[in-house]
């Protein structure tokens, strides 16, 4: 059997008998390389004979083309002077490098005379014969191409021309096609044809159509589920200064609540303008924890902990309550780094200020929020937060983890609260969202959510509520 483009050869060789492949591709249409391998099909058929030549040809060299655009140094001179005679010296100026080989042509070919210094055109314009063979090597009669590769501007090159020779002609066939196009539709010539069988089992080409981060998605969500409920979100940055990460939040600065966890520092210190605010918490550490605060280590600069940083630089805004904000957000925590460990990850912090804002009322908000994170099992335990009081840790059920911390949380203490001129009462949270991650997505390595494999996070699909 032939295919459709087998006979495109065979029907054009008919008109031939020899060709090359160069030739049966420009007449076909098809690229060099199917014919190369079509006309072996048709060899190893019998239909032709291949045979290999090898070719010579002349070609530009890199001058060849200079020339070619510019013209031949001779010619530029007499065409410069166009008739009139000049001193050698001028004339060296205005050929530059170009001036030996203007003048040495020019003379061999008579068309200067040099006398006294000067140099005198025969003529006053000139285009020779090599110039023209520039353009049209192919044709260039023998002499022009001997001068050309003496003065360079071409050389001699081999290429291997495949020469095809139909052996016998096909007996009356069908050809084959894969496709109907409108035109033998109309035409009516599609019945001449046989169709090509579909592989209905063949795979498709794939496709990577771009998405959105597995984990990126998974933290949208869990911000919808927030916007949802009513809450305003609010960002700040990574880098922060420890009045916003610990001392507004009453952690001391000479104790080891200030180390309830590891952080980085980072160098340079940050500013505050609002003294108030900074004689505020300097009493407020002074009177409570009873040791002499100190303003430069409230400033030294660190890379935040924790998302309550954030919440705190609400608390420090001077709020008009009642008030609903969350942030979601990255923080950073030395630490070893292991399948449940990383040392930076991401928290969920809110904050809801109001006048009769109870612990219970809290103790509901977080129901609420684990129940749309498609926690329905939660269990509250007593805790302690530096910063809260009363303190609760918020335990989820997973089936394949069982009973699992998730949260910490807890009523705003009347230390910060005084010391930031908020007369409501305020509830606040935070919530890790990795191990949260890692439940839905059916992950048991924390790292897998930062992997750079391609495959693998092609493949991940956020499949939640
Ligand atoms: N920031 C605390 C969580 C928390 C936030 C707000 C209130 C109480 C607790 C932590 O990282 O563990």
């Amino acid at each position: 059997m032939l295919s459709e483009n087998e006979i495109k050869i065979l029907d054009f060789l008919k008109t031939v008998k020899r060709s090359n492949s160069e030739e049966i591709a420009n007449k076909t249409g098809l690229s060099i390389s199917s014919v190369l391998s079509l006309i072996n099909l048709l060899a190893e058929k019998g239909y032709v004979r291949v045979e290999k030549k090898v070719e010579e040809y002349y070609a530009l060299t890199e001058e060849g083309k200079k020339r070619k655009n510019e013209g031949l140094p001779e010619d530029i001179l007499i065409n410069k002077l166009n008739g009139r005679e000049e001193e050698i010296n001028n004339v060296k100026t205005m050929l530059g490098e170009d001036f030996n080989i203007a003048i040495s042509w020019a003379k061999k070919k008579g068309l200067i005379d040099i006398k006294e210094g000067k140099i005198i055109p025969k003529i006053s314009s000139h285009v020779s014969e090599e110039y023209y063979a520039l353009f049209n090597l192919e044709n260039a009669n023998k002499n022009l191409i001997e001068v050309l590769e003496r003065r360079g501007l071409v050389e001699k090159r081999e290429k291997i021309i495949i020469l095809v020779e139909l052996l016998k002609e096909p007996e009356e066939i069908t050809p084959t096609i894969s496709n109907i196009t409108h035109e033998i539709l109309v035409s009516g010539e599609w019945k001449k044809y046989k169709f090509k069988k579909y592989n209905v089992a063949a795979f498709p080409p794939f496709f990577p159509i771009s998405k959105k981060h597995y984990f990126k998605e998974f933290l949208e969500k869990v911000k919808d589920i927030m916007i949802n409920l009513g809450f305003t979100e609010v960002n700040t940055g990574y880098v922060e200064m420890e009045f916003y990460n610990f001392d507004i939040l009453f952690q001391p600065q000479d104790h080891p609540a200030r180390e309830i966890h590891d952080s980085f520092s980072i160098e340079g210190m940050g500013k505050i303008d609002n003294q108030d605010l900074l004689n505020n918490v300097k009493k407020m550490h002074e009177s409570s924890w009873k040791y002499e605060w100190k303003q430069e280590i409230a400033l030294r600069l660190m890379l935040r902990s924790q998302s309550t940083a954030t919440t705190a630089r609400v608390l420090a805004s001077k709020p008009n309550p009642p008030l609903k904000v969350f942030t979601v957000g990255k923080v950073f925590r030395p630490d070893a780094i292991d399948a449940t460990h990383l040392i930076e990850f991401h928290q969920l912090d809110g904050l809801i200020i109001d006048d009769n804002f109870t612990f219970r009322d809290l103790l509901g908000v977080l129901r609420e929020i684990f129940y749309r994170l498609g926690i329905r099992e939660i269990k509250f335990k007593p805790a302690y937060f530096p910063f809260t009081e009363p303190s609760v840790e918020v335990y989820g059920y997973l089936e394949k983890l069982g009973w699992v911390e998730m949260c910490g949380a807890g009523l705003l203490r009347p230390e910060i609260l005084n010391a930031v001129g908020i007369k409501s009462r305020a509830g606040a949270w935070g919530i890790g969202l990795e191990r949260l991650a890692m439940s839905f997505l059916n992950i048991n390595d924390i790292r897998l959510l930062y992997s750079n494999n391609i495959e693998y996070i092609r493949e991940m699909k956020v499949n939640l509520w």
